[in-house]
């Protein structure tokens, strides 16, 4: 039987977070990392666990099938690579940082400057696109430090909490981008095997709209629900039951976590009482 080849990171960042997607996604992965290449028993996929960086030319030469992967890789390495979905996890942006005490008064200042980074083709783009022409120097890890050690006037490194600039007296100046990680789909899918990556997608999305939602139940005077309704259109119409108590009902529904915190001052102030939130596991609209 035809199998869904997709590759994992190996370890690092995205590890965790990947195969808790699957098996969310009710796929179960038999054997551990320690080996380049795991098999669903009750799916139709493979995993191959690689290096985050290597993936966007296992997918270009077709070794791969799919790939969860950070969107900032492929900005870097994969253009011509297709993202089928986004994940919602790992994210973080691609920034320029200069020292604290340098004064910045825009890109256009950075030209000819010395620009330490793991991500070369996404400095001299976003550089070229404002007619901007550095010094790249390209190392692959503890970029954050070489304005320290006198290797370069500013970085270009992933930025998450900002607590790594923090730490090494830098601050953020330009977002280049955003990302998080990505489906990624090879150009060489056959179309039997794109089959499968619908049925993947499929059950993903469950799983992501899940994520974002939330089931909430509460006990709503009769005068009132009207009122509340409005605040919470739910999938359809919210479900509206009698109470034993004359003149009250419970409504339930479904909203996203966001949303909820939005509408709660607003639903207590039309009575609405004994609001439970409970989290939800798939979700097929
Ligand atoms: N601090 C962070 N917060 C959130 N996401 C991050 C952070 N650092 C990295 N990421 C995301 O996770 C991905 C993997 O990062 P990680 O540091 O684990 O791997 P790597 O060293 O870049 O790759 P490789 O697997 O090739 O060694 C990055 O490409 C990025 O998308
Ligand atoms: O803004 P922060 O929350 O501090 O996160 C940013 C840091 O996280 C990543 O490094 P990581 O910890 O993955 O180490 P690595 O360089 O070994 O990949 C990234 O390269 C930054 O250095
Ligand atoms: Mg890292």
């Amino acid at each position: 039987m035809k199998r869904i080849r997709i590759a994992v990171q190996k370890s690092g960042r995205l590890h965790d977070d990947s195969l808790k997607l699957l098996k969310d996604a009710g796929i179960s992965i038999d054997n551990g990392r320690e080996q380049l290449k795991a098999t669903s028993g009750n799916f139709p996929l493979e995993v191959f666990y690689l290096r985050n960086g290597d993936i966007p030319q296992y997918l270009r030469d077709g070794v791969v099938d799919a790939a969860i992967i950070g969107e900032n890789v492929l900005v870097e390495k994969g253009e011509d690579i297709k993202t089928a979905e986004r994940l919602g996890f790992s994210k973080c942006r691609v920034s320029l940082a200069v020292p604290k005490s340098a004064r910045y008064n825009g890109v256009e200042g950075l030209e000819g400057a010395r620009i330490a980074t793991s991500y070369p083709n996404t400095v001299r783009n976003y550089l070229s696109k404002k007619g901007v022409t550095a010094d790249l120097h390209i190392i692959n890890g503890s970029v954050e430090i070489a304005p320290n050690i006198g290797l370069a006037d500013a970085i270009c490194d992933i930025v998450s909490s900002g607590s790594t600039l923090f730490k090494n007296n830098l601050k953020e100046v330009e977002v280049m981008l955003k990302s998080e990680a990505v489906l990624a789909v090879s150009p060489k899918i056959s179309s039997e095997v794109d089959e499968i990556l619908k049925k993947l997608q499929f059950r993903i999305q469950a799983v992501l709209r899940a994520r974002n939602s939330k089931y909430i139940l509460m006990n709503v005077p009769n005068s009132k629900i009207e009122a509340v309704v409005k605040l919470l259109p739910g999938m359809r119409s919210p479900t509206v039951l009698p109470l034993a108590e004359e003149g009250w009902s419970s409504l339930h529904t479904v909203i996203s976590e966001e949303r909820f915190w939005e509408v709660i001052d607003e639903l207590k102030s039309n009575g609405a009482e004994g609001i439970l939130v409970a989290p939800i596991e798939k979700m097929v609209l």
